[in-house]
Parts: structure tokens; sequence; C-alpha cells
């Protein structure tokens, strides 16, 4: 039987390369994220491996994410599998010089829009008994670092509430997942230093980080494991990094 997983984020980075790596696994894709133009490309690029349905999501708008969901084409609107991927990191100053509209978008982004998104498709799960939740935290959720301060809490709210998650799901068949990626080459950091290139660079530089795709296997891995397990929590980095997201060796 062919499955429908929903990837929030999945127009660049590690959302994307759930979308390369799920059909594999047998699973039909819906794609969300705010660039139409990237969701259309990875759509064309998967026609003849997968069904794609694509749409234009901003995680931030509850109204938006609630009438998405709601909204799903009949052949794509039984979700058995949520990537919540969505996500970004803006900034790296210290919290007194901070700019809080960053930290606001962070909040929205990172915490809303995995509390919409999750809201939105969890009954589904519950109803069917049936489903799972993938939630993509980080190690900074975990592990301290100067200019980490909001980014760093909003992947701590990922991890518990995937935990607490777990608890209300207790004595149904939904699982949940937290994967916490150390640090992976992605848009992730071109969007954090808001196009400073040199900056976004200057983090891979000297050093062999994560790719997208070793966070991509781990996702269709947990989602392939027997119904009756749960992995509750993957922290993953690359043997070139170690307790924490400065930790890295560079060469
Ligand atoms: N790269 C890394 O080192 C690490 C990343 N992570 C986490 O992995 C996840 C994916 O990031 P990564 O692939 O690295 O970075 P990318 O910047 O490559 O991808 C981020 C994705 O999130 C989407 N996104 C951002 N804001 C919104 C929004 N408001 N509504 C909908 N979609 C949004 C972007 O799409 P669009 O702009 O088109 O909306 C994009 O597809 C994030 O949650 C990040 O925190 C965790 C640990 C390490
Ligand atoms: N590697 C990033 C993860 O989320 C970070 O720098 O925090």
């Amino acid at each position: 039987m062919e499955k429908c997983a929903l990837i929030t984020g999945a127009s660049s980075g590690i959302g994307a390369a759930c979308a390369r790596a799920l059909p594999e696994l047998g699973w039909k894709l819906v794609l969300t994220a705010r660039r139409e133009d990237k969701l259309r490309a990875l759509q064309q690029e998967l026609a003849g491996k997968t069904k794609v349905h694509t749409v234009v999501l901003d995680v931030r708008d509850g109204a938006a994410v609630a009438a998405a969901c709601a909204g799903l084409p009949p052949e794509f609107a039984v979700v058995d599998l949520l990537v919540n991927n969505a996500g970004l990191a803006l900034g790296l100053e210290p919290a007194h010089q901070a700019s809080l509209q960053d930290w606001e978008t962070m909040v929205d982004t990172n915490i809303k829009g995995v509390m919409y998104c999750t809201r939105a498709i969890l009954p589904g799960m519950v109803a069917r008994n049936r489903g799972h939740v993938v939630n993509i935290g980080s190690v900074a959720g975990s592990w301290p670092y100067p200019g980490g301060n909001v980014y760093g809490a909003t992947k701590a709210f990922v991890q518990q509430f995937s935990r607490n998650l777990r608890a209300d799901l207790l004595g149904t068949a939904v699982r949940v997942t937290n994967i916490e990626p150390g640090m992976a080459e992605t848009e992730f950091s071109k969007v954090r230093f808001k196009g400073e290139d040199e900056k976004a660079q200057r983090v891979y530089t000297g050093t062999e980080p994560l790719r997208a795709e070793d966070i991509a296997d781990i996702v269709a891995w947990v989602a392939s494991v027997p119904a009756r397990v749960n992995i509750n929590n993957v922290e993953v980095m690359s043997v070139n990094q170690a307790w924490g997201p400065l930790a890295v060796h560079r060469s």
C-alpha cells in the first residue's frame, strides 16, 4: 500500500532530502514550504518515482496550516507520516544584542509551526490508530553555545514536546520521534546570516559536516522499523563534531 508523508520545509536541505529518500520506501508525498518554484522543481524531479502534491504554506500561519491539512486532495488526505522539518535560526548575537524580531520569527516557525502542523494532522492519526510524527529538533536543543540562545530554546521545546506527545499517545499505535542533527550543510547558515554568504560558508570550511541525505536516511529508518518500535530520540553529529554546535574539528 502506498502511504502518504507530509513534509514541511521541503523546498531545500533536509526536507528536500527526505522527499528524495521516502519514495524508495513506497511513500507518496505532500511537500510544503513557502517557495513554490523550489517545490515545483522537486515535484518534477520526482515524477515517475512517486505521486507528489505540493502546497505553498507558511507554517507560522495557524489558520493556513489547518485549512491546508483539511483541504488535501482525497489521494493525499490520509497522512501517515508527518515530518515537522520547517525551521530556521536567525543571527548569532549574544542575548543582550540579539534582535527581538529574529527571536519571534524563530519561536513562530520552530515552535508554533510544529504545534500547528501536529495539531492539524494528529487527530486523523489517532482516529485511524496509526501514524508517525517525526520532528526535526537539533543538538542545539540540548547543548548550549554562545549565540544559540532562542534557537536552542526552540529546539529544546521540540524535544520536550516530542516526549510529551508520546505520553499523550500512550495506548495508541501512533509514534513520535525527535531527530537532533548536528551541523549539516544546507541553506541553514545562509538563512541564519541573512545572505552574508562568506560568513555562511565559513561555518562549513575546513571540516566535513553532515549532509542533508544523512538525516533523510535516519527519517526513512525510523519510519520503517516494525510498528511495535518507537525510536524516541536520535542525536546525530558529524564525526568532526563532539559535544555541541561549536565543538567542531577543523583541519
Ligand atoms: N543544517 C543544520 O545544521 C541543522 C538543521 N536543523 C534543523 O533542520 C531543519 C531543516 O533545516 P535545513 O534543511 O538545515 O535548512 P534549510 O534552510 O535548507 O531548510 C529549511 C526549510 O524550512 C522551510 N521554512 C523556513 N521557514 C518556513 C516557514 N515559515 N514556513 C514554511 N517553511 C519554512 C524553508 O522553506 P521556504 O523558505 O521555502 O519556506 C526550507 O525548506 C530545521 O528545523 C533546522 O532547524 C537541525 C540541526 C542542524
Ligand atoms: N547546527 C545547527 C543546528 O541546529 C546550529 O548551529 O545550531
